[in-house]
């Protein structure tokens, strides 16, 4: 091993660090710079929303923190490993046991039952499925006796469930979530961001959400805000007006 690598990020209390990220993506049309010199950590246990508004580099922050996108400068840190310093392997390993991911779509497969579904990543990764694991996933995003059932046979709000389950089941050191609220109707939402508070309050897992709906971002501890791919401001343990006042501020 090189020994010109930089020591891992040793506070324990961290669970994805984000240090000077710069990404800028080149096109015909010249430079965006799509994020600026962001540095936060988000610290293990919380629910963090992301938002701000459209183009502001959302989308980005959380590809890069997940490591689906490199950095054009900076350093991103998840469970105490730098991205930048794991190769394509390391990187997918460190993805598939520490990280999940959960999207507005839910991407799963009709012909294949919920418990099926929550499965078929690790087979596909040929890692050996733990049975008491899928079912305990779903138990604990509230769908126990719901695990023979195909997504055409589930709502909207348990589909997304069960993507939420898929995403948990290797017990993620974070979970990242794109507007996974986004195709819900209002109950259902506020059963999912429920759930998502929970695995932070009654779990200690680590949840980061980008949305566009302060109501969603206050089931969160704290919002981050993003323009023009800057962090221009943060809320802690607000509520959905404060937050929209906010936002509405942003696009002014
Ligand atoms: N692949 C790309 N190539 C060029 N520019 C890009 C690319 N992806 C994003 N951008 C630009 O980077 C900036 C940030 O985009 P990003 O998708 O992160 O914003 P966002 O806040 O998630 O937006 P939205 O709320 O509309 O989804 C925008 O100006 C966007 O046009």
């Amino acid at each position: 091993m090189s020994n010109t690598l930089s020591p891992p990020v040793t506070d324990t209390s961290i669970a994805v660090a984000l240090d000077g990220i710069t990404r800028t993506y080149r096109s015909r049309s010249g430079n965006v710079q799509a994020l600026q010199g962001v540095t936060h950590a988000f610290t293990k246990g919380t629910f963090t929303a992301v938002m701000g508004p459209s183009g502001s580099g959302k989308s980005t922050l959380l590809q890069v923190a997940a490591g689906l996108d490199r950095p054009t400068r900076g350093d991103v840190t998840v469970a105490g490993r730098i991205l930048s310093q794991l190769g394509q392997t390391e990187l997918t390993r460190l993805r598939r046991t520490s990280m999940g991911f959960v999207f507005q779509a839910y991407n799963l497969l009709d012909a294949l039952t919920a418990y099926d579904n929550v499965a078929l990543p690790a087979r596909l990764a040929g890692i050996r499925v733990d049975r008491a694991a899928v079912l305990g996933a779903l138990d604990q995003v509230g769908l126990h006796g719901l695990a023979t059932r195909r997504p055409p046979e589930l709502s909207g709000g348990q589909q997304q469930r069960v993507a939420i389950a898929r995403a948990l089941h290797t017990r993620p050191a974070v979970l990242f979530a794109d507007e996974p609220t986004g195709a819900l109707d209002r109950s259902s939402g506020r059963q999912v961001l429920e759930l998502l508070r929970s695995l932070t309050d009654d779990h200690g897992q680590t949840v980061v959400m980008v949305t566009h709906d302060p109501l969603a971002a206050s089931y969160a501890h704290g919002v981050l805000f993003l323009a023009d791919g800057q962090i221009v401001g943060r809320l802690h343990q607000a509520d959905a007006t404060s937050i929209a006042a906010a936002m509405s501020e942003l696009e002014r």
